[in-house]
């Protein structure tokens, strides 16, 4: 099995909901967003994905997310969007996208800084 990972990036604000401390409050974070999928076959290239495509396709998802208020965006209204949340988020949009191609989603990592993150996985 290949396993290709790609890293990209958003700015935003949101709040934490139910959370008692300084994050119930409005702030910003720069998440750097990492994907890792797996794939058992290549092409003709010799890739599983092209590298630009991976990146292509998470942008778009970025794209959503970026310079917005979380809070307000419609897949996470009336919850907390933690760096879980969102990394969930994102791998259900990318299996979505990927969905027939013969690669598989295997964890979408979200960094809100230098020293901590949250993945999701499908298993
Ligand atoms: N499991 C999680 N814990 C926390 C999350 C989260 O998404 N998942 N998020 C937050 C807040 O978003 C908060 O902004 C982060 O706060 P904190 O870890 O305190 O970040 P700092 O940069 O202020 O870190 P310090 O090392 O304390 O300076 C909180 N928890
Ligand atoms: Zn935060």
């Amino acid at each position: 099995m290949y396993h290709l990972t790609i890293q990209t990036h958003f700015a935003a604000a949101h709040n934490l909901l139910n959370y008692d401390g300084d994050c119930e409050n409005l702030h910003g974070h720069n998440w750097k967003v990492e994907v890792t999928v797996k794939t058992s076959t290549l092409d003709d290239a010799g890739l599983g994905i092209d590298f630009k495509i991976l990146k292509k396709k998470t942008n778009k998802v970025m794209d959503f997310l970026d310079h917005k208020y979380l809070n307000d965006l419609e897949p996470f209204k009336g919850v907390s969007t933690s760096s879980e949340r969102i990394s969930k988020y994102v791998f259900d949009e990318l299996v979505d996208d990927l969905q027939g191609s013969g690669v598989i989603v295997e964890r979408v990592t979200v960094w809100e800084s230098d020293n901590a993150c949250a993945s999701y996985t499908a298993d």
